[in-house]
């Protein structure tokens, strides 16, 4: 007789901490973790330079900060993260009480990289649920590197929550024109502000993706549709207004909303082609979606080329309206081309599933 199979642990919340060299992430991480809420934090940090300082300056008492080798994004960092979250779950095994982990990135990260890490392992997959991107930008010198650095920018773009950090440092104008302008680059992304690190760890935890436990789904604050639909609105008015929105313009994101249930089928062949064919340019999608023949909501989550398994969530936030709404944050890909792709695909797929329900 075969065993019962083992029921999947609870997988562990994953928090992304970027943004540019010397944006305050170190800070905000040391205030973070003297909360309550953060008590059983690990946290993994990527340092890029020779001599990695960093882990000196997070000041935990406990053997759970781990500093990820010196070199920064792809390959030897991927490497080192899977190594350390692997090495994480294991002492979790054996009963030691991690209930989240914070990554810090290097100032120069590309954060897609890392968000594909903890798609593609098995094990990191297994162990681990990637819980949100938060993304600091200094108010005083914000501007000018989302003007020259075009990682800051991606940074921004990927995010669940912004956060302008020194604003002390800043003129009221510069803090607003720079708020203005992430709006623009990100406008699903709630816009919080950070003085010298202090923030309550509720606004940037749970960012609701994939907790399939969560007896309320907070779709709304993921996946702020009304946001998207105000900033489509306002596109030519941002434009007239924020000159600077010109150095991002590789980079933009949109929301597609569909009223109608969509076919998984047509759905997930048209994600393979775009991000086979097109994977470079996806710098993330996300999405909750009201599947044919489903009745719980359904969470996707993207990065390039790599696609985490969908989540089936408990079930629809009561009033939501079970629209399906995916996010899409593209560089060099234009939306006419994305939503007309994927619209032929949803309605190649609804046609033969009729024809065939009636060959039944
Ligand atoms: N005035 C002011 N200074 C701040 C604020 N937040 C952080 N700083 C300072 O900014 C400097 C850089 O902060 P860090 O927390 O080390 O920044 P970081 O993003 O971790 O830096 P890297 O690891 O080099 O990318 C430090 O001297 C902080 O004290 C703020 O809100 N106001």
């Amino acid at each position: 007789m075969t065993p019962p199979p083992t029921p999947r642990p609870e997988p562990v919340p994953v928090t992304v901490l970027t943004g540019f060299l010397g944006a305050g992430k170190t800070t905000l991480l040391n205030r973070l973790l003297k909360h309550p809420a953060l008590r059983d934090t690990a946290v993994l940090i990527n340092e890029f330079g020779e001599i990695g300082l960093d882990h000196l300056l997070v000041e935990r008492l406990d053997g759970d900060t781990v500093l990820l080798n010196a070199g920064c994004l792809c390959c030897t960092v991927r490497g080192d993260l899977v190594k350390a979250l692997r090495d994480l779950a294991v002492r979790i095994e054996q009963g030691h009480a991690i209930r989240r982990v914070v990554v810090e990135t290097t100032g120069l990260a590309d954060p897609a990289p890392i968000l594909q890490t903890l798609m593609s392992d098995p094990l990191v997959l297994y162990r681990y649920r990637l819980d949100g991107v938060v993304t600091l930008v200094d108010a005083a010198t914000g501007m000018a590197t989302l003007d020259s650095q075009g990682e800051a920018v991606k940074q921004a773009a990927v995010a669940d929550r912004l956060v302008i950090t020194k604003s002390d440092l800043a003129t009221p104008e510069q803090v607003s024109a720079l708020w203005a302008r992430l709006r623009a680059l990100n406008p699903g992304a709630p816009l919080l502000n950070a003085l010298h690190g202090e923030i309550e760890p509720e606004a940037l935890l749970d960012c609701g993706l994939y907790d399939a436990t969560r007896k309320h789904p907070d779709v709304t604050r993921w996946l702020d549709a009304e946001a998207w639909h105000a900033h489509d609105h306002d596109h030519g008015h941002d434009h007239h207004h924020h000159d600077a929105n010109r150095h991002d313009a590789r980079i933009h994101s949109f929301c597609l909303t569909f009223d109608e249930p969509l076919p998984w089928d047509g759905l997930a062949t048209w994600l393979e082609v775009l991000t086979m064919t097109r994977g470079e340019s996806v710098l993330r999608i996300k999405g909750i979606l009201n599947l044919a023949g489903e009745a719980r909501p359904v969470a996707i989550h993207g990065v390039q080329h790599l696609f985490h398994p969908p989540v089936k969530l408990e079930r629809w936030p009561d009033g939501d309206d079970r629209r399906s709404r995916l996010v899409f944050i593209l560089r060099d890909l234009d939306r006419a081309t994305v939503e007309k792709g994927l619209r032929a695909f949803a309605e190649s797929a609804r046609q033969q599933a009729e024809i065939a329900a009636g060959q039944g």
